[in-house]
């Protein structure tokens, strides 16, 4: 069974723009941002989203996670029309208040989620020394990562949404980080432009390019007759030859 297929999915902004900032004429332009997607991921699966800057995986991964209206096409999650309850969005800001200790945060996750898991929550916080007085602005970026990726496993989301988890990590933090993705029980999509800490992890590659599924597929189906060829090969070369438009 599929964890998340989308069918036909597509999403245009309205982009408002003026010559100059302070001209009275404004124009707006439409811009699609992501057409006719459709991409399947199976149940269990790690999924990586792989592509150029402005190729859409935000835009991708915000439709998937309910935060966006598609202007077409539908999201289904585990067979059934997308519930925001269903899937655990990390943005790639990790939305969390600095101000609260991490015990607060899982207290907020408690109340706003039905089906909140705190133990689960708190061993993952606890097999990486994040205590529950610690403040969220005094943590380091991978444990504010690890924290944002405890929300998603209180959660008991069935997919779990990770938008450049890896950004700004140093290299010891990303290892951590991907050791956590690697054993959550859920099925994961994550978008990243680090495709050596994906390989190791991921058994699924969604490349987008100009707004546009280029590929999509398991690892071994996509490798074929050439398994010795990596993530990172295979990438680099549907990238080399994306249209130039959408690069
Ligand atoms: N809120 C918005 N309003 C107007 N245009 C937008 C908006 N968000 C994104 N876009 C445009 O849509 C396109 C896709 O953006 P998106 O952020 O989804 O790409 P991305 O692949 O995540 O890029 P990056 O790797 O740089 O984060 C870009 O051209 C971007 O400028």
């Amino acid at each position: 069974m599929n964890a998340l297929e989308t069918v036909g999915l597509g999403k245009r902004y309205r982009q408002r723009w003026a010559r100059e900032r302070w001209a009275r004429e404004r124009w707006a332009r439409e811009k699609w941002a992501l057409r006719d997607a459709g991409v399947a991921v199976p149940a269990g699966a790690r999924a990586a989203l792989v592509g150029p800057n402005g190729a859409g995986k935000s835009t991708l991964l915000n439709l998937v996670s309910g935060l966006l209206r598609p202007t077409s096409g539908r999201v289904e999650v585990f067979g059934r029309p997308l519930e925001r309850a269903a899937v655990a969005f990390v943005a790639q800001d990790k939305p969390l208040y600095r101000r609260w200790s991490v015990d607060d945060m899982l207290r907020f996750g408690a109340a706003t989620n039905a089906r909140w898991d705190r133990a689960a929550a708190r061993s993952l916080l606890d097999g990486h020394d994040i205590g529950p007085r610690e403040r969220v602005d005094r943590l380091s970026g991978g444990q504010r990562t690890l924290l944002a990726l405890a929300l998603a496993v209180g959660k008991r989301a069935d997919l779990v949404v990770l938008d450049e988890p890896l950004a700004e990590l140093d290299p010891l933090a990303r290892v951590q980080v991907m050791g956590v993705v690697r054993e959550l029980e859920a099925t994961v999509l994550l978008s990243s432009h680090i495709l050596a800490d994906l390989a190791g992890v991921c058994d699924h590659l969604i490349l987008l390019g100009g707004g546009r599924v280029r590929l999509c597929g398991g690892f071994a189906e996509l490798l074929g007759d050439r398994p010795a060829t990596g993530l990172e090969d295979l990438v680099l070369h549907h990238l080399r030859n994306l249209p130039e438009e959408a690069r």
